[in-house]
């Protein structure tokens, strides 16, 4: 680890915009990561953090099941920020009083700075700026030796901080980009209160997670690293490959969900790299698996096992490997697992939720804190190709998640016809790198259409192309209409099984932006 880095650790107590706090203080230059705000005392000190904020919850302070802290977080001698339910955390940890409001705050609020000493630096006294709220509880008493900061219409004690100057508390988000005044109070947190450097870069980050990687390995051990030839796991086999060498195999998986050409372009691109590369073609195994099954939470959980299946075979061929590097992202983890346990799981990613629990390699996921952009830039850091880092993303459970209802090889060949034509439309107009993904969904249904006077009774193409930043929201992209008629007619014209295409006009959320 960089000894030199300063490093500020989340808690995270189970808010919607957890991740932006990390990710905002990253932009900052200082690096930060999130955990479960059940990790004990000990973990926490040796994170040996500059600072820490507590992030919002769900949860009311008294209620039965609230997550909390120790209270001896509060005299580690950290600066602490709480946020929203974290404020409220602090609060009633140490002698304030919080209660439920009966004028609930959503959405913007003026707030009025009333001590710009620290938290508010450089920032007026004069004039309110607009935050953004989102909480029914609020501080009805601070805790003994703090005082107040700021206030809002509906919050006497929108911001505090104790008598040390060193625990601080906002009711409102800061690392939303509603709050205008966000950046301000995070960058005075973390340099003028915890006194960070800004040091952090992406070229540190490489430095940093090759050590720990290197660490982690040792000098003997193998490792073989789960490859897609997706921008994730290149970026994390380019970075193991720094760490060990020689002593890393990469494993690209046939699963026969892959789309048209898809193998034979990943292994002619690695061919030409320093990465040892094996092509495992287990498409029967797969399929064999999916045979007859339409849920989609029980494919993506065969596909993850079958996955580990095949790396812990190869595993075995090659011989003393301990390790299975993969290009695991954060918006993988959180969409499958929450803290409070199964039930906000939206869908469980091959690589996360849809492991077996009883696996025999040691993961490395050298990338797990980073949301895509990030390792976009991670990947310019080391010098990969323009197309690589900006291909657009692709599942590891492939088309089967692509494919409403049953897999099958028919399906499959209708799929990827029709998916090859949306790949090369996008490209040919211009359009594939302006969007985060565009593809095309296979429909469980079958219309009528009229095709050289006969009637027909076939397949529904549904079209998918969506503008994102991080994957965690997502909206249509409004496609010209030109395109679109393109897209339709080259489809309903040159893949047979095919007479009609729709296009997807739905947002993320409430929507999801594959299918299944
Ligand atoms: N066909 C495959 N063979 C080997 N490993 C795979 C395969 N598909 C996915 N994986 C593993 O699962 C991880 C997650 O897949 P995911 O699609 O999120 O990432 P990616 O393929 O590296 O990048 P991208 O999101 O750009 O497609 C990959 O990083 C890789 O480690
Ligand atoms: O490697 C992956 N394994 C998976 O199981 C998986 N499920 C979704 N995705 C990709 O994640 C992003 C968000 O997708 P959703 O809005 O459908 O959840 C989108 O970019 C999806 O393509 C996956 N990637
Ligand atoms: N956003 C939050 O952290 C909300 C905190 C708490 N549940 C409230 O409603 O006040
Ligand atoms: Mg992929």
């Amino acid at each position: 680890m960089d000894a030199t880095g300063d490093r500020i650790l989340v808690l995270d107590f189970g808010s919607q915009t957890t991740q932006l706090i990390a990710r905002r203080i990253r932009e900052l230059h200082v690096y930060s990561e999130i955990r479960p705000c059940t990790i004990g005392l000990e973990e926490i000190k040796a994170f040996s953090p500059k600072g820490i904020v507590l992030s919002g919850g769900p949860a009311s302070v008294y209620d039965q099941e609230a997550p909390r802290v120790e209270r001896a977080l509060f005299d580690l001698g950290v600066p602490v920020l709480g946020i929203c339910y974290g404020m409220q955390l602090m609060t009633y940890l140490l002698g304030g009083q919080v209660e439920r409001s009966l004028k609930r705050e959503y959405g913007p609020a003026n707030l009025k700075v009333l001590d710009n000493s620290d938290l508010f630096h450089g920032l007026s006294l004069e004039r309110p700026y607009r935050v953004w709220m989102s909480h029914g509880d609020r501080i009805e008493k601070m805790p003994p030796g703090f005082v107040c900061l700021a206030e809002s219409e509906n919050s006497p004690v929108a911001a505090m901080k104790d008598k040390t100057g060193r625990l601080f508390g906002v009711q409102f988000h800061p690392e939303v980009a509603h709050t205008e005044i966000g950046k301000d109070i995070l960058a005075n947190f973390v340099f003028k209160i915890c006194g960070c450097q800004p040091t952090w870069t992406m070229a540190s980050f490489i430095e940093e997670a090759v050590a720990r990687i290197s660490q982690t390995v040792g000098p003997e051990e193998k490792v073989i690293c789960a490859l897609s030839g997706g921008v994730d796991s290149s970026v994390t086999a380019l970075l193991v490959h720094r760490a060990v060498g020689e002593r890393l195999v990469c494993i690209f998986v046939n699963n026969g969900l892959l789309r048209k050409g898809e193998a034979e372009t990943v292994l002619d691109f690695f061919r030409h790299s320093h990465l040892n590369v094996r092509y495992v073609d287990a498409s029967d195994l797969f399929l064999s698996r999916l045979a007859g099954v339409t849920d989609p939470e029980e494919k993506r959980r065969i596909i993850g096992h079958t996955f580990i299946e095949v790396f812990e075979a190869e595993a075995q061929k090659i011989g003393e490997v301990k390790y299975l590097a993969q290009g695991t992202l954060y918006p993988d983890i959180i969409e499958s697992v929450s803290f409070r346990g199964p039930s906000a799981t939206i869908k469980s990613h091959h690589n996360v939720g849809g492991l077996p629990e009883r696996m025999k390699l040691k993961l490395i996921e050298p990338l797990k804190e980073l949301f895509k952009d990030e390792v976009r830039e991670l990947g310019q850091e080391l010098g990969m190709p323009y197309e690589l880092i900006w291909r657009q993303p692709f599942p590891g459970p492939g088309l089967a998640i692509r494919i409403i209802g049953e897999v099958t090889r028919d399906r499959l060949a209708i799929l990827r016809e029709a998916d090859a034509i949306v790949t090369e439309e996008m490209k040919a107009s211009g359009w594939y790198y302006k969007v985060w993904q565009s593809f095309a969904v296979l429909l469980p249904i079958r219309t009528v259409g009229v095709m050289g006077d006969e009637r027909t009774y076939e397949h529904v193409v549904a079209l998918r192309v969506v503008d994102s930043l991080d994957a965690m929201t997502a909206d249509w992209t409004r496609l010209p209409y030109d395109l679109l008629a393109r897209l339709s007619g080259r489809i309903i014209n040159e893949v047979q099984g095919v007479n009609r295409v729709v296009f997807d006009i739905s947002s993320k959320p409430p929507a999801t932006i594959e299918w299944e």
